[in-house]
């Protein structure tokens, strides 16, 4: 069994290629990094390295790459394998798309059986994404034809990895837990589970609960933590007033959640100290421009900031706290980020007024975009 996982990077070389290997499948990472490509290529195995105490070593093993930029090696691995992954970034996947149209034509025509494709992003409804941007490039009939032998199973997944350095570009440092959540209702049945996924019937739930609760908190972290200074997520997590506002963030996205899933609250509460402790391991060291990078996608409707706010407002809450960490996000001033670049440059042209109006769609004048503009006011009166 063949398994192609597009992007070798910290996810997929340090989670989801682990546990496909783990499953007995034959792993080819697809990547547009040429010496990770050529590593894994040579090498045909990696190691992953788990951050406790004991520093567990596994081996991955029975590995190999392709070049992602090389169109008919990307379209010939899409044809021949038995399941698809992502983990590339969200923003990525509409460069992949036009590889997984081709081979899927390609499939097609080679009458190949049933694919299962699962991005494996940050975000909500990463597949269906994929699937947007693949069929955009379909004609009507193969997407007819594709409709029946291609699923685009939507997933949550959820382990710290953050940025390697290590000699061994192939090395990978991970956080011993991890949660990959894959929605079984837009399989086809007789799928063949991969060990160690939780297969759902109504994936919203868990997604809504790992990217307000894990994602949610964690940028909370990183943003508020820039603010003071701090250059990581443990240096931030050290001082009990970013504890005190990441726990507060964590309430507010906790309330929404429970009322629009009916969690149990003190599961939920339980859930929530668990992150936070998986935020302070100090056997990792997790860069604030990491979990903050991209704060356009983070600031973004949809995503782990304004979607929980709106949803609390929509409860008749007040998102007090989500704005402040909204507002700090719009201090995230990293010019090596082009998102961070760019809100900062729209700051200066528009105003921070305009600039919160464009990137997170709250309308001027809403309570939760008052909310955000204050704490960016009291940001700045704080900084003078
Ligand atoms: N690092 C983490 O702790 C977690 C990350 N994620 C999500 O996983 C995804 C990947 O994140 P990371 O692994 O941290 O990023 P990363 O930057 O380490 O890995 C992304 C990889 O994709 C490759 N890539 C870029 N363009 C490509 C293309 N056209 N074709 C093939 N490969 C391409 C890059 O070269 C890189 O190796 C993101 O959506 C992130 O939100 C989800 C959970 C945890
Ligand atoms: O990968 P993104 O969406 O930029 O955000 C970084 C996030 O990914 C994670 O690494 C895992 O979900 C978190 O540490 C962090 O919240």
């Amino acid at each position: 069994m063949k398994a192609l996982h597009f992007g070798a990077g910290n996810i997929g070389r340090g989670f989801i290629g682990l546990l496909l290997s783990q499953s007995g499948y034959e792993v080819i990472f697809s990547d547009v990094n040429k010496t990770v490509v050529t590593e894994l290529q040579q090498r045909g195995e990696y190691t992953v390295t788990l951050a406790s105490a004991a520093r567990e070593q596994l081996h991955v093993t029975g590995v190999t790459a392709i070049d992602g930029t090389d169109a008919n090696t990307v379209t010939s691995a899409v044809a021949e394998v038995d399941l698809i992954t992502t983990a590339v970034g969200v923003n990525i996947l509409k460069h992949i798309a036009a590889g997984i149209a081709s081979g899927i034509e390609k499939r097609i025509a080679n009458g190949a059986g049933r694919l299962h494709i699962i991005a494996c992003e940050n975000a909500i409804g990463g597949s269906t994404q994929l699937k947007e941007l693949v069929y955009a490039l379909l004609d009507d009939t193969t997407k007819a034809k594709a409709s029946e032998v291609i699923a685009f199973p939507d997933a949550a997944v959820d382990r710290i990895v953050p940025l390697q350095h290590h000699e061994d570009p192939l090395a990978v440092m991970v956080e011993p837990f991890y949660e990959w959540v894959v929605d079984a209702s837009a399989m086809f049945e007789g799928y063949r589970p991969v060990k160690g996924v939780h297969y759902v019937q109504n994936l919203l739930p868990y997604i809504e609960r790992k990217l307000f609760t894990v994602n949610t908190g964690h940028c909370a972290a990183a943003y508020l933590g820039g603010l003071k200074g701090y250059e990581t997520i443990q240096q931030a997590m050290a001082d009990e007033e970013i504890v005190s506002a990441v726990k507060a963030t964590l309430k507010e996205t906790g309330a929404v959640l429970v009322a629009r899933y009916d969690f149990d609250k003190t599961e939920h509460d339980q859930y929530i100290d668990k992150i936070i402790g998986r935020f302070r391991n100090d056997q990792l060291t997790d860069e604030v421009t990491r979990v903050g990078r991209s704060p356009i996608r983070k600031l973004s409707p949809n995503d782990r900031l304004v979607k929980p706010a709106m949803q609390a407002h929509e409860l008749g809450m007040s998102p007090v706290q989500l704005a402040k960490v909204m507002a700090a996000a719009l201090c995230f001033d990293h010019a090596d980020d082009p998102e961070s670049a760019e809100l900062q440059q729209s700051i200066r042209d528009k105003g921070v007024g305009q600039t919160i109006a464009d990137y997170t769609s709250i309308p001027e004048g809403h309570p939760v975009y008052n909310l955000v503009l204050e704490s960016y006011g009291s940001i700045a009166d704080q900084r003078k």
